[in-house]
């Protein structure tokens, strides 16, 4: 048959369908009994035919091939429907019992295999996530999965019942006429070569339209996601350009999949319509010479119409496995990439830290772009120091690279003095909160939103960290902290998501506290009780803010001026004030 890719095979076999071997091989019980079941169509049409062309209706008896019985012929009338009536519905049940235990086999194996794609990625490197368009991912589970689903099923119903139908039905040949079955069986694997050859065909240009859709599912998020942008740009001209060049470019892949799939029936079709001529004029002949029965016509012809459905369905599992087996690839070539961030084997757990932080001599790129470097700084315990600089300055990178999003090219990032590469990365990001600019919010209930902060966390201290978080506005919905938050937190203004992000760190009650912008949503009355908040919070954790409105850090500790990746300026704001050097600059312009 196919070329298929037998590692990639037997690794998915293993991996995913092999604990559900029981339910398959029930499965492939009944497929062997629906082919067993439409293989008999052929002995009852023979049996049928005979009988009708025997000369003596109802006299004598007639023989049951196979069975070695002889029934009267009398009987024959009501006996013959009944074994056709009889047989159907054994085929029917048996069809649709491994119908049912195949999907069911299947639909387990591709829930495990979401199940690692998903916390693959949820779980794997930060980097991989942010480097891909979101919509990759996807199309990766709607439709390689599609893919992999109507391979496997298809190889699980097909590949048995094809096979054993065939068999069957070319034994039966073979017992009527076994040089007529010669001649059908040579004209047909002939004609199996362009098949294989189109399957391989099909699988590289599969891979390339399965990219593809990974790409538009991109852009049509990006296009639905960026309607207030487009509109009050009237980019309506834009965005259509945009899409209409990607469905095009679809449609292209899509037909260039279609021109080799649809070669194959056309194909199949013409080897069995020249099998059946041969037939004719072969068995024709035969029966003209007195060698063979009209029955044993029927039955070789019942036998070809019985096994060519099956035929055609093996031809074309090929292509489909191929697809599968493209869709297969992408999921590996997931789940196989390394972490580059990783927890070591012997990596440390750290029950209660002090929470001293500090960066030594980092140097780190996203990529080719260097972005800190050589930046040192450090923060004490319940210290709260501020990040200040220009934009792209690596702010935020500070950030990430203290949550171990990144890893640091050169140069150490310390927790309590122990490098963040010694520790395990929850344990790590569970001494940290963090309140980030876009204030990210699931959509699920506030209530929920909030205590992602602290699963555990009872109605009370739910309401103590909203009003630490000035999240009155909650009171005035109608459905209160059930109120669902929309896709990304959309059904809230930026200011209120801001404020349940802050309930939410307040409960987590971590003893580092990392503010990226965390209040720069906020109308001035809610800032000034945030800010409260906030302070109140920071008292005995270290805190880490990062700020463009240099209002906001006056009173922290120590201020660190960044550019370029590196601290250019640092003291408190009267000292940094009185040096008038960049610090003061920037505080100058904000004023001005
Ligand atoms: N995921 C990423 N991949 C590639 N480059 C990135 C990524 N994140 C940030 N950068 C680049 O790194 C540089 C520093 O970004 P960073 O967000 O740390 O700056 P920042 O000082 O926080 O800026 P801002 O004040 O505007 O938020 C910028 O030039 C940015 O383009």
């Amino acid at each position: 048959m196919a070329k298929p890719d037998n590692k990639l095979l037997r690794r998915f076999a293993s991996d995913w369908m092999a604990k559900h071997w029981r339910l398959f091989a029930l499965g492939a019980l009944f497929s062997a009994i629906t082919a067993l079941a439409v293989a008999s169509y052929g002995l009852m049409v023979k049996t049928g035919l005979d009988w009708l062309s025997a000369s003596e209706h109802g006299q004598g008896m007639v023989k049951i091939p196979l069975l070695n019985l002889s029934v009267p012929s009398g009987k024959m009338i009501w006996l013959l429907p009944c074994a056709v009536v009889g047989f159907a519905m054994i085929r029917s049940i048996s069809l649709y019992t491994q119908t049912i235990l195949n999907n069911s086999a299947v639909q387990k194996g591709l829930v495990s295999v979401q199940d690692a794609l998903f916390s693959r990625l949820i779980e794997g490197d930060y980097q991989r996530l942010t480097a891909a368009a979101s919509g990759e991912f996807v199309s990766q589970f709607i439709n390689d999965m599609n893919l992999v689903r109507e391979a496997s099923l298809r190889v699980a119903t097909n590949l048995i019942k094809g096979i054993l139908t065939v068999l069957a039905c070319v034994a039966t040949m073979f017992w009527y006429d076994w040089a007529l079955a010669l001649m059908v069986l040579v004209v047909y694997p002939i004609a199996f070569a362009p098949v294989v050859q189109i399957g391989n065909r099909l699988r590289k240009v599969s891979k390339a339209a399965q990219q593809q859709t990974g790409e538009m599912t991109a852009l049509l998020n990006e296009g639905f996601q960026g309607g207030r942008t487009s509109k009050a740009f009237n980019l309506e001209a834009y965005q259509n350009a945009r899409a209409h060049a990607g469905f095009l470019e679809r449609a292209r892949l899509y037909l260039k999949v279609l021109r080799s799939k649809a070669l194959v029936d056309p194909l199949l079709e013409v080897v069995g319509g020249a099998a059946l001529a041969g037939v004719f004029a072969f068995t024709g002949w035969r029966i003209m010479n007195g060698e063979a029965t009209v029955g044993d016509f029927g039955g070789f012809i019942a036998a070809i119409g019985a096994a060519s459905p099956e035929v055609r369905a093996l031809g074309t599992l090929n292509s489909v496995t191929n697809e599968g087996l493209a869709a297969l690839d992408r999921i590996y070539a997931v789940l196989d990439a390394p972490d580059e961030v990783a927890d070591k084997a012997d990596a440390t757990k750290l029950e209660n830290i002090e929470g001293r932080i500090a960066f030594d001599n980092v140097f780190f790129s996203y990529g080719d772009q260097p972005v800190l470097n050589g930046l040192s700084f450090s923060a004490e315990k319940g210290q709260t120091i501020a990040l200040v600089g220009p934009s792209g300055a690596g702010k935020s990178t500070v950030f990430n690279m203290a949550l171990r999003l990144y890893d640091a090219a050169n140069g150490h990032v310390l927790l309590d003095d122990i490098d963040v590469r010694h520790l395990e990365r929850h344990n790590l990001r569970s001494h940290m909160s963090l309140v980030s600019q876009d204030a990210f919010l699931f959509d699920d209930t506030l209530r929920t939103n909030i205590k992602l902060g602290k699963m555990d966390a009872s109605e009370a201290e739910i309401i103590v960290a909203m009003e630490g978080a000035a999240c009155d506005f909650v009171h005035d919905l109608p459905d209160g902290l059930d109120t669902r938050a929309g896709e990304g937190g959309r059904n809230l203004s930026g200011g209120q998501r801001q404020r349940i992000a802050i309930a939410r760190a307040i409960l987590k009650d971590a003893p580092i506290l990392l503010l990226d912008e965390a209040t720069s949503a906020l109308d001035a009355s809610s800032e000034a009780k945030v800010q409260k908040a906030l302070e109140t919070l920071s008292h005995g954790r270290t805190t880490l803010i990062i700020a463009h409105r240099l209002s906001t850090v006056r009173s922290a500790d120590k201020i660190f001026v960044l550019d370029k990746g590196r601290v250019v300026e640092e003291g408190d704001h009267e000292t940094l004030m009185q040096k008038n050097a960049v610090y003061a600059e920037l505080v100058k312009l904000q004023l001005s």
